[in-house]
């Protein structure tokens, strides 16, 4: 294999950088402006073919710069028109983007890292481990393919691929920019989704840098349950995580926190914990998604039967909370929410122990 470039990267590089890199060598900021217009609107990542930078610049970002991207390996068509691509990276390890057409809007579901530290029980690409975050122009070259897959710009992007945004927190807040800037792919701020599982103080410290919209993970109304299906629960309660939400929506009232709610047959779906539910959010702007479990090789969870969903979401209604059921997309090409598994050489010895901590799953409700 041939050695990694360490040359600077102009896709790990929002608009600023882009202006800094080029004053560096030596140029005026507007030639940067046009170099991220190049890259991103127009989708050219070749020095020579942005005909608008002098050709003195163009020569010395040649010889300073490498534009890298992932490289799109193969490419999954779903019947319900979902496709899902595995992109390789740099090091060869691969992560998995997934397009997701409804009726105008069409969404893509972006990783943030090459697995994830974070081992939730229900979740596919936990059981993959971790190996390391994705840089900027790993993220936000994801975007960059779908948008020239599709020759559009998505209307809607969702951090919900592989991996724990908020314990990428740099990288995740720099590609969000660049998905919003106007040179680039000008989506509004309530189109580009952050979800996590409650790391509570980048949640905070994403209200101070960032107005994207927040979703979380919280599949459990106590934190007996959540400790066991969300294990970052134990470090971060729900009696730290709920107003860290409540904070990231107060002072504007369109905004609400999307809670993401894995329907798991006889686990979290009861009427009882539909109500505990309805207690715990009280007083934060709220709509909740319930999720249909997309089980996987190995898994031991079910699917909440149908009708224990629809209970379950008319229960919330009920009480006044939007709530959606959330259709399962692109299932038979496991591109659904928790299916993606890329190609992560684990670094923390994940597998064995998944295999030890599943004979002795604890009991629940
Ligand atoms: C894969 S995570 C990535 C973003 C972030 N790490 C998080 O947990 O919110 C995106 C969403 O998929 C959900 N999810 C994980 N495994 C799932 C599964 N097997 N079936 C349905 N949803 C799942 C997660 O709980 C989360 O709400
Ligand atoms: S659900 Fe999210 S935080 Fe949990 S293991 Fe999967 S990717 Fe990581």
């Amino acid at each position: 294999m041939s050695a990694i470039s360490t040359k600077p990267n102009p896709l790990d590089l929002d608009l600023a950088g882009c202006e800094s890199l080029v004053i560096a060598l030596g140029f005026k900021a507007f030639h940067g402006r046009n170099l991220f217009k190049w890259l991103h609107k127009h989708g050219v990542v070749d020095f020579d073919a942005m005909t608008d930078l002098p050709k003195t610049l163009r020569t010395a970002l040649l010889d300073t710069a490498e534009i890298r991207l992932p490289r799109i390996l193969q490419t999954h068509p779903s019947a319900d028109g979902t496709i899902k691509w595995v992109m390789e990276l740099t090091d060869g390890q691969r992560v998995e983007t997934v397009f997701i057409p409804e009726g105008k809007r069409s969404t893509i579901c972006v990783s943030s890292q090459v697995g994830c530290a974070l081992e939730c029980a229900f979740c596919a690409t936990a059981r993959q481990g971790f190996n390391r975050n994705l840089n900027v122009s790993e993220i936000i070259g994801q975007v960059w393919h779908a948008a020239r897959q599709l020759d559009a710009s998505p209307t809607n992007v969702v951090m919900m691929g592989m991996g724990e945004p908020l314990a990428n927190f740099e990288a995740a807040v720099t590609a969000m920019d660049i998905m919003q800037d106007d040179l680039a792919y000008m989506l509004a701020k309530h189109r580009v989704t952050l979800s996590t599982s409650g790391i509570v103080p980048n949640i905070y410290r994403l209200r101070e840098v960032s107005d994207v919209s927040l979703a979380v993970s919280l599949h459990a109304p106590t934190d007996a349950l959540r400790d066991e299906l969300v294990p970052i629960n134990r470090k971060y309660p729900l009696a730290e995580l709920m107003p860290a939400c409540k904070h990231y929506v107060a002072g504007d009232k369109r905004r609400k926190i999307t809670w993401e709610y894995v329907m798991l047959d006889g686990i979290n779906d009861s009427l009882a914990q539909a109500k505990q539910l309805i207690r715990l959010l009280e007083g934060i702007p709220s709509k909740v998604n319930l999720i249909p479990f997309n089980p996987f090789t190995g898994s031991d969870f079910g699917t909440s039967p149908p009708e224990r969903v629809e209970a379950f979401r008319e229960r919330l209604a009920r009480s006044g909370i939007f709530t959606m059921t959330r259709k399962t997309r692109g299932d038979e090409i496991a591109a659904a929410c928790g299916q993606l598994v890329g190609r992560v050489e684990d670094r923390t010895g994940r597998l064995g122990r998944v295999r030890i901590e599943t004979h002795s799953r604890v009991s629940v409700r």
